[in-house]
């Protein structure tokens, strides 16, 4: 059995892009303070969440460990579900399924207006990525096959009826009966009947192979024109092979159903103003260069996913009632060379017949990655030239135009230097994850829409202050599983034990009550999550638990801890190492108290490597090394490193020198509170789930008093009369934990994964 590590709730968006089996590297955060940078810092975390949980499925089916058949049912769904896990296994997928994984169903539904927009295109930017040009051969050959036969065998119904010919009676009965092709039979004598054929289907038979060419043309075109994304949305009717240039662009005009405005997006304020301030200029274009002024022609929607920003420029078009035309990145790019480019300039000669209009890339890092890097994709000239089409558009037809373009990203970090020039998207708008105020206003948002037995206000604070680090698209999904939750158990209303329900499934995965654990992986368990909360507890820097479960669940987790992050923007040297010896606790605490260590601490330790090397070769907190910074790149091709050996063996002997005496510390602590530790462990295997409270009554208050109120204060004083003013208020869920968008800190939900 392995143990590795559970990640951040996934973001709805890292979710789906996990299913679409791309690779994940989504990292956060618009604004550059220091410690964004460092959380952001890119390359310190590949992305281990994602592939982590795909290498580690593959072996628990590959390896052919004793599965039960249940658990083998799940395996086969889920690879149902993946194609390209599938394919791993074998190259005939059933067909259906397969099929139907690349062109879903609902594929020819036109969006409804708004609302479903994102999501659908969201799914269909992640099956088109996954149209190489070998699916869709194989698409083809599928579809072709059949046919060919089709036409074999009525080829060889094709008789000459002027010919005479002997068959025997069971030819008779085959060939010539049960098709229906005997005109009428004379009996000649005892043994031999003459049997007159129709002549049409000879007829018929000659056309064949012609009506079943232009048949087959007209089905492919049908299917590409469906499967390829270039469907007929926005009520277009359809269109065919010969219509690529015209990529899926979504229109919301004037008088279209369904509008979002921006009472629908919660918080995010500066945001909603500052893009305003753009409809102004689009409207009011006179009034600013009438004083010179040139008229800014993008901007920059910034943000981790989830956090609304393709809802923010939908109300942007409800709200400005002018034209929006809404594209995905990926939408731009086809698997013939040219159509990238060419459908840049139809969507900018479109935007600008209906001038003043809005255009709206999401995801603009699908082809605004910087050029000349970037993998080894073929695909790479392809996705240059639509960018430098992109470029030559936003530049190109100036002031006049009337034209805004605004974009989604949350990698604004790859985006190639000349997208953010001025004259192009020359704003970026920041749109972070929302503080506990932000999270109450969107929990109130969606609260409204279900059955609940109380006040929204009631639970939209107290669900705020349990989610810590959850984006709006979480919050939805919170809404969304706990009435789940309460419709399958029968209720007719949604109640508090419904969302928690919901929220930990949103963290963890499915709760799995089957899972057999051992009475002593249990214990285990129990130990080194009680290390991690009682040092926390007692480390005046480091953070203190919001709550730890044991309970396994989907995504693999033994169990998962929340804590209550403080959200300072810089981070001393201090508070990394009392994080540290946080973080370290589990390992600490199964030592200590067990007597014996076990694997489960693998995720800990690849957090405090992280965190060590970076501030000893990046933040420059090592005396040793110096005051130099050798950030990694992101992408994770370093042929060469930027120190020499002398220097990295340096680095290497800080950052053991370091750990070594943070673990030797948090030992101390441990050993000092072994009482507690156990008392909490005991506690936790007894009830599964730790509160906050059951810590302060077994712990005592913590013992640290500071200057300003914490985020653990605000927390503790219940934040109902703090709203107000709780701006720094916040509780975040440690968003360490959560490596899957790429983002690394040091603040962990510690957790535990079995292979
Ligand atoms: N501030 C918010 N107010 C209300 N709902 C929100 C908010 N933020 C996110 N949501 C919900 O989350 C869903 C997903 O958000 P959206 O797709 O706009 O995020 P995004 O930032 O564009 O994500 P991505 O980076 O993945 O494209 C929205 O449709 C909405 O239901
Ligand atoms: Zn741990």
């Amino acid at each position: 059995m392995t143990f590795s590590k559970l990640s951040r709730p996934l973001s709805r968006s890292a979710r789906s892009r996990f299913v679409s089996g791309r690779c994940l590297g989504v990292h956060g955060g618009g604004t550059s303070s220091l410690k964004d940078e460092f959380l952001n810092s890119p390359g310190l975390l590949a992305d281990n969440g994602g592939s982590g949980f795909v290498r580690g499925y593959l072996t628990s089916i590959g390896a052919g460990r004793g599965l039960g058949p249940k658990r083998r049912l799940e395996d086969l769904n889920s690879l149902l579900a993946n194609p390209r896990l599938w394919r791993l296994f074998s190259d005939e997928a059933p067909k259906k399924k397969n099929y139907e994984n690349f062109y879903p169903k609902d594929k020819k539904e036109i969006p409804k207006a708004n609302e479903n927009h994102k999501s659908e295109s969201k799914e269909e930017s992640g099956t088109e990525d996954q149209g190489s040009f070998q699916d869709f051969m194989r698409q083809i050959q599928g579809y072709l096959a059949p046919m060919v036969l089709l036409a074999l065998i009525l080829t060889s119904y094709s008789i000459n009826p002027m010919e005479r010919k002997e068959i025997s009676f069971q030819e008779f009965k085959n060939k010539l009966l049960e098709p229906g092709l005997v005109e009428r039979i004379e009996v000649a004598n005892k043994s031999v009947a003459k049997v007159y054929v129709r002549s049409t289907p000879k007829e018929l038979m000659k056309f064949a192979p012609t009506v079943l060419f232009f048949a087959g043309l007209l089905f492919l075109g049908r299917r590409m024109q469906g499967g390829l994304g270039m469907g007929g949305s926005g009520g277009k009717g359809p269109r065919g092979l010969f219509n690529i240039g015209k990529a899926h662009v979504t229109r919301v005009d004037k008088n279209a159903k369904n509008k979002v405005y921006f009472k629908d997006v919660a918080g995010c304020d500066e945001a909603k103003q500052e893009i305003m301030e753009f409809v102004h200029f689009l409207k009011n274009p006179k009034k600013y260069e009438e004083l010179g002024a040139k008229i800014p022609k993008g901007a920059l929607l910034v943000g981790p996913p989830g956090t609304g920003k393709t809802l923010l420029a939908k109300a942007t078009a409800g709200e400005s009632g002018v034209p929006f035309l809404s594209i995905s990145g990926s939408d731009f790019m086809e698997m013939f060379v040219g159509v990238g480019p060419l459908r840049v300039r139809t969507l900018f000669s479109e935007a600008r017949q209906c001038a003043p209009s809005i255009i709206f890339i999401d995801e603009i890092d699908a082809i605004g990655r910087a050029r000349g890097r970037g993998g080894f994709s073929g695909s790479n000239d392809e996705r240059e030239s639509t960018l430098n089409q992109l470029l030559v558009e936003m530049d190109g037809f100036g002031t006049t135009a009337g034209v805004v373009v605004l974009a989604g990203t949350n990698r604004p970090d790859i985006l190639d230097k000349a997208l953010l020039r001025p004259g192009r998207f020359d704003r970026q708008i920041a749109i972070d994850k929302p503080d506990i105020k932000g999270r109450e206003q969107i929990f109130q948002i969606y609260l409204k829409k279900l059955k609940i037995d109380n006040e929204p206000s009631f639970y939209s604070q107290r669900l705020a202050a349990l989610t810590p680090g959850f984006a709006g698209a979480d919050i939805a999904n919170v809404c969304n599983e706990a009435a789940l939750i309460a419709a399958r158990g029968e209720l007719k209303q949604i109640s508090m034990q419904h969302f928690e329900g919901a929220i930990d499934r949103i963290i963890g995965g499915m709760e799995k009550k089957n899972k057999v654990i051992s009475k002593l992986e249990r214990r285990t368990v129990a130990y080194h999550e009680s290390g991690h909360a009682v040092a926390g507890w007692f480390l005046e820097h480091a953070e203190p638990l919001l709550k730890v479960t044991i309970v396994p669940r989907g995504t693999a987790a033994l169990g998962f801890a929340q804590y209550v992050p403080n959200e300072n923007l810089l981070m001393t040297k201090e508070q990394l190492f009392d994080m540290t010896c946080m973080t370290l606790g589990g390992r600490a605490s199964e030592e200590v108290l067990l007597g014996k260590i076990s694997t489960g601490a693998q995720n800990d330790l690849e957090k405090v490597t992280k965190m060590t090397y970076a501030q000893v070769a990046i933040y420059g907190f090592s005396e040793k090394v110096g005051l130099v910074s050798f950030p990694q790149r992101e992408d994770g091709f370093e042929m060469s490193k930027p120190f020499s050996s002398q220097t990295g063996a340096i680095i290497d002997t800080e950052v053991r020198d370091w750990v070594t005496k943070a673990y030797k510390r948090t030992v101390e602590l441990i050993r000092e509170h072994k009482e507690h530790v156990a008392q909490i462990a005991e506690l936790l295997l007894e009830k599964e789930v730790l509160h906050q409270e059951d810590l302060v009554r077994v712990l005592g208050e913590r013992p640290f008093e500071s200057a300003e109120p914490t985020n653990y204060d605000v927390f503790k004083k219940g934040f109902a009369e703090e709203v107000d003013d709780g701006e720094k208020g916040t509780v975040v869920v440690d968003e360490g934990s959560a490596s899957l968008d790429g983002r690394w800190c040091p603040r962990s939900v510690s957790s535990w994964r079995c292979g």
